[in-house]
């Protein structure tokens, strides 16, 4: 299991899911550009001093993003994105170990071109006329789920 953020444009949430994934052992991908420094002091103050426990990988755009995840040598699983705009539920998915959890940036989500070349597509589903979650909440939300289903929490 990884977790990659599309464009991230807030600090305070890149530092609370890159502590999330630092507790569960899970690698993240930022795909750039982000809207702030990976040395902000409001990254570093949501992610408490979890950073050097993360396996963290940057991307310079979405395409070098894929580029690398087609070079590596064993194939990269699937590109699962969450997001608002899906039917499946994140409940009725059955998740893979080796899936990689797409989040969109805060403000936008991610383009249409990205949305269309994702190997699925799932939602957290939530009452109707509300937008959306917080973008670190929704990452611990099908996290949980996705770890629960596969016995990927750590075993201490
Ligand atoms: C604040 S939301 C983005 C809202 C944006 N206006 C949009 O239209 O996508 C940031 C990210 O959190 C995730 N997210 C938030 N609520 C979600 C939900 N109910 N189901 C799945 N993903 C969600 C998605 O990855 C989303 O791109």
């Amino acid at each position: 299991m990884r977790l990659a953020l599309y464009q991230p444009d807030i600090a305070q949430n890149t530092g609370t899911i890159l502590r999330l994934c630092a507790c569960f052992g899970i690698p993240v991908d930022v795909i750039g550009p982000a809207g702030f420094d990976m040395s902000d002091r409001a990254l570093k103050r949501a992610a408490l001093d979890y950073l050097p426990h993360v396996e963290l990988a940057r991307h310079a755009g979405y395409e070098t993003f894929m580029e690398q995840r087609a070079a590596t040598s064993t194939p990269p699983g699937r590109l699962v994105l969450l997001t608002t705009k899906a039917a499946i539920p994140h409940c009725d998915f059955r998740f893979a170990p080796d899936d990689t959890l797409m989040l969109g940036r805060e403000s936008a989500g991610v383009p249409d071109a990205v949305h269309d070349r994702v190997d699925a597509r799932i939602t957290i589903p939530m009452r109707p006329g509300l937008r959306s979650l917080n973008v670190a909440v929704a990452a611990a939300i099908v996290l949980g789920e996705a770890l629960r289903q596969t016995g990927g929490y750590p075993h201490p």
